[in-house]
């Protein structure tokens, strides 16, 4: 029975998804009956206490991690519904990651670290959007680096050039500033801001961090595994009252 509706058109939507992990007395409830639905072309951020179920939510979104019952959509695809082998297609062809610790491969260059996904799907990289997010993101005099050689604002300009080369449906972005200075956090967020007003990129980053939420247009709050609130166009002032509003209520 679904407990709220959900924008069938969403790029990617929970519709009353549950994940236990273990069992019996030691069993957590990390998701406990979430529907949301994430809409296209639009930056939504993720928010909620710690242990809340974020990156579970995000996890199981991505087919990363198996929910327990419920659905996991992806377009017209329910990701609990597939098997292995057709999740790790799904995530190498539809969608982008970018994660807090870059995950870039320390062998290659970085030129060979952002076209690599789509070769490995048999896909030739597209020399326009190539140029396009290399140049926007400051790295055109990098590309034959190593990631050992680069700064960490630098690998992850990288990262997101690898996440956004396949055009895929959704980014899902775990603390992408979480390693990053200031400036250098503020030029990836503006980068994802960007890449939803001119590529039409749909984007869903989990956060700690009101400032970084702030770029979204959208922040879901949760709280013990269900949704508590979202908040459209947030700012820090009122991305900071949710959370301390949750706080204070557990
Ligand atoms: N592999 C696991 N095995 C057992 N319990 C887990 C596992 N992963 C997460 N949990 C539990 O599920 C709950 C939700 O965890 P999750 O990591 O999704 O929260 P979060 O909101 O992302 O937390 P944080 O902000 O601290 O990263 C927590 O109680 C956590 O301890």
């Amino acid at each position: 029975m679904l407990t709220q509706s959900v924008d069938t058109l969403a790029a990617v939507a929970a519709v009353d998804l549950v994940k236990v992990y273990g069992s019996g007395d030691t069993a957590v409830r990390a998701l406990d009956g979430v529907t949301v639905g994430f809409a296209r072309a639009q930056f939504t951020a993720i928010m909620g206490p710690s242990g809340s179920g974020k990156s579970t939510l995000m996890h199981c979104l991505a087919g990363l991690d198996t929910a327990t019952s419920g659905q996991a959509l992806l377009g017209g695809t329910d990701l609990t519904k597939q098997s292995d082998k057709v999740l790790t297609k799904v995530r190498r062809e539809r969608i982008g990651f970018v994660f807090q610790a870059f995950n870039l491969l320390p062998q290659l260059t970085a030129a060979q670290n952002i076209t690599l996904p789509l070769e490995l799907a048999g896909r030739r990289p597209d020399a326009h959007l190539y140029g396009h997010l290399t140049e926007s993101l400051g790295i055109v005099g990098r590309l034959g680096h190593r990631p050992g050689e680069l700064s960490g604002g630098q690998q992850q300009r990288v990262a997101l050039a690898r996440a956004l080369m396949s055009r895929p449906e959704v980014v899902f972005a775990d603390e992408p500033t979480g390693n990053l200075d200031s400036r250098s956090g503020a030029e990836v967020l503006l980068f994802l801001r960007n890449s939803v007003r001119e590529l039409g990129q749909t984007i869903v980053m989990v956060t700690h961090d009101p400032g970084a939420a702030a770029y979204a247009d959208r922040v879901v709050l949760l709280a013990d595994g269900r949704v508590a609130g979202e908040i459209d166009r947030p700012d820090i002032a009122s991305v900071t009252d949710a959370l301390q509003s949750l706080a204070v209520a557990r």
